[in-house]
C-alpha cells in the first residue's frame, strides 16, 4: 500500500514515536498501539534492531502504517526503504538527504524549526513538516508565529509533547498531528504491559484534532 504524507498526518491525532530495544517486543508493541487506534507508527532507527522491527511489523501487524524515524542521511534513508518503510521522518534536513528522498518518492516528513528552514522546504514543494524539538524550540508560541506568514505549511510537532500539551498543539490551525513517545515508554515496553500501552494509545487516538 502506498500512503501519502497527508494520510500519514491525518490518520490519527498522535503518531507514536517508538524506540525498540528488543526485536521480540516489536510485534506485540505495534499490535498494542494499533489495538488502541493508532495505526501510523514511527519506528526510530535509534537501535540496532529497528530495521528488522520494521520488517516484522509490516509482515505481522495488519492495519499498521509503518514509517522509519531518525533518518539522518542517505544511508539511513536507503536502509529504511529497503526494510519497507512506508514513510520516513527526519529530525532535520540536509540537501543530500532531501535530494535522495525526493528522488526515491518515499513520503517524507522532514524536521525543521526556523522560518528559513520552512521556506527552503517550500521551495522544494514540501508543505508537511515535523517541528522538532517542539517544546525546546519554542513550542506553541513559535508555531503560532510561523503560521502568520507561512500558513500553508502543516506541522507535526514532536519532542516534549505529552497528553496535556498535545490538546493545545492540536488546536492550532497549522498542526495536523503530534508525535510522541508517551504511549509506549521503555518501562511499559520492557514490562510487556501491552494493556496499558493500548489504553494510552486509545486515549491519544481520542484527542480532538
Ligand atoms: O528519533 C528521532 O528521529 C526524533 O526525531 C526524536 C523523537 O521524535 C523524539 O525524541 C520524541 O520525543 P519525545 O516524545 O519527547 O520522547
Amino acid at each position: 500500500m502506498t500512503v501519502s504524507i497527508k494520510e500519514v498526518m491525518n490518520t490519527s491525532p498522535v503518531m507514536p514515536v517508538m524506540v525498540i530495544n528488543q526485536l521480540d517486543q516489536a510485534v506485540p508493541l505495534a499490535r498494542a498501539l494499533v489495538a488502541g487506534g493508532l495505526k501510523v507508527l514511527e519506528i526510530t532507527l535509534r537501535t540496532p534492531v529497528a530495521l528488522d522491527a520494521i520488517r516484522r511489523i509490516k509482515a505481522e501487524v495488519p492495519g499498521a502504517i509503518v514509517g522509519a524515524g531518525t533518518i539522518i542521511n542517505t544511508q539511513t534513508l536507503k536502509s529504511a526503504i529497503d526494510a519497507g518503510a512506508e514513510f520516513i521522518v527526519s529530525p532535520g534536513v540536509t540537501d543530500s538527504l532531501l535530494d535522495a528522498a525526493l528522488a526515491s518518492g518515499v513520503p517524507i516528513l522532514p524536521g525543521v524549526i526556523t522560518p528559513s528552514e520552512v521556506m527552503r522546504l517550500m521551495d522544494r514543494g514540501i508543505t508537511a513538516m515535523k517541528f522538532f524539538p517542539a517544546e525546546a524550540a519554542g513550542g506553541i508560541p513559535m508555531l503560532k508565529s510561523i503560521g502568520g506568514p507561512l500558513p500553508q505549511v502543516t506541522f507535526c510537532p514532536t519532542g516534549g509533547v505529552n497528553p496535556k500539551n498535545a490538546v493545545e498543539y492540536l488546536a492550532l490551525s497549522n498542526v495536523a498531528c503530534v508525535g510522541g513517545s508517551w504511549m509506549a515508554p521503555s518501562e511499559l515496553v520492557d514490562a510487556g504491559d501491552w494493556a496499558e500501552i493500548t489504553r494510552r494509545a486509545a486515549e491519544a487516538a481520542a484527542l480532538k484534532k
